[in-house]
């Protein structure tokens, strides 16, 4: 099994591309979703995030204020630090289950949806290969006005607390431009999916595992027949 990191910017159209990836039956962890559940009131670390940012940033309801929060971290680089140590871990530790889970059923490779990815960098050393959902940035304006129903100095300081599309080009190994029509994004998907699909990437871990499976196997044989002599 191999890992590939997929990312992008704010309304760049990761989603657009991951459920095109979903369809044609590939592995997809989104790590939006999990940051989103880990953070659920009761688990732990909600309750972290409670005992250190206070009562102010909950909800009626209970559940974490995120809009509030968000705002807190935005200006504050202390703040967010503590909220990306509380988070993170968490994050990695189910993200690291789900994909154990595909190995188990057999998947060659796991695409980790990660927004941030080349912000954050600390998953990068874990992927084989990264790939970018581009679209130029007057298009991305547009598609974020438009989807999130803002005004354009809204969704352009959403746009520059992000690093600038443009920059992260030379950073993947495969590029999805998504700037035009939807039928043009899908053809770069299915080619990147083929080419996925052809990779032997995974063999590696595949033959460690089965050797090692193997391995084991044999030794409790050795054992159990010690034993039984
Ligand atoms: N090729 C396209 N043509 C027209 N609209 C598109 C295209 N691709 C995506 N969109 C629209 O642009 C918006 C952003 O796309 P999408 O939600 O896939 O981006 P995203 O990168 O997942 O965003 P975010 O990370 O902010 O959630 C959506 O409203 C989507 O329907």
């Amino acid at each position: 099994m191999f890992l590939v990191g997929l990312t992008g910017g704010i309304a760049s159209g990761k989603s657009t591309v991951v459920s095109i990836l979903r369809e044609l039956g590939c592995a997809v962890i989104d790590a939006d979703v999990i940051a989103r559940q880990v953070v659920h009131s009761g688990t732990s670390a909600y309750v972290h995030i409670v005992q250190h940012f206070g009562n102010e940033i909950l909800l009626e309801n209970g559940e974490l204020d995120r809009e509030k929060l968000g705002a807190i971290i935005f200006n504050d680089p202390k703040k967010r630090h503590l909220l990306n140590s509380l988070v993170h871990p968490q994050i990695r530790r189910v993200m690291l289950k789900q994909t154990l889970w595909y190995f188990f059923l057999g998947y060659k490779y796991v695409i980790l949806d990660i927004p941030l990815l080349f912000e954050s960098r600390s998953m990068i050393r874990y992927m084989k290969s990264t790939v970018l959902v581009y679209c130029d940035p007057q298009t991305q304006l547009e598609r974020l006005i438009r989807r999130n129903n803002i005004s354009k100095q809204e969704a352009q300081k959403r746009i520059a607390a992000q690093l600038p599309l443009d920059s992260k080009l030379p950073l993947a190994d495969y590029v999805i431009d998504n700037s035009g029509e939807r039928e043009t994004a899908r053809r770069q998907v299915l080619q990147l999916h083929a080419r996925l699909e052809a990779s032997l990437g995974y063999l590696p871990v595949r033959v460690a595992a089965i050797t090692v499976t193997t391995g084991l196997i044999v030794f409790a044989w050795t054992l159990l027949r010690r034993l039984w002599q």
